[in-house]
């Protein structure tokens, strides 16, 4: 639960902000990139036994493993950027712990520069 709100789901609460900036029309030309963060907070989740099942019931008799768990949220957060944006634009996402800063230091360069390659390719540089 929200720790501002103890009565909404923080996941729930993540869907409904991802939607409306999906929808957001001031937001229809923009490349969103979604950050499935605290990964190593899952990976703890789940090794020590909870079931999301138990919390998403929708989540079904899945394998409770990181990787399904994954992809469950990943193609959920993809279904609603699929259905919600304006206009057709790519879906990216980067699973991260943002607590391993080398990791997520690499992640971000390669944002970064995936950004500017856009800037360039939508002024016909490269
Ligand atoms: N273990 C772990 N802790 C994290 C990670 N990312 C953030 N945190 C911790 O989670 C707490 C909240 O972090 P914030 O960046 O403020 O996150 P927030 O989005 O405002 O709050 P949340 O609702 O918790 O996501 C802080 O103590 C962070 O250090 C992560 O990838 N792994």
């Amino acid at each position: 639960m929200l720790e501002e709100d103890p009565k909404v789901n923080r996941l729930e609460d993540s869907i409904t902000l991802w939607r409306q900036i999906c929808e957001n029309p001031l937001l229809s030309k923009t490349t969103l990139i979604l950050f499935l963060n605290k990964m190593d907070i899952l990976q703890a989740t789940l090794a020590a036994g909870i079931r999301v099942q138990k919390y998403v019931p929708s989540y079904g008799e899945q394998p409770n493993d990181v990787a399904h768990v994954v992809k469950y949220f990943r193609d959920k957060f993809r279904g609603y950027h699929k259905r919600l944006s304006p206009k057709t634009r790519p879906f990216y996402w980067h699973e991260t712990s943002v607590i391993d800063t080398k990791a997520t230091a690499v992640i971000l360069v390669g944002v970064r520069e995936g950004i500017l390659r856009a800037h360039l390719q939508s002024v016909n540089v490269i």
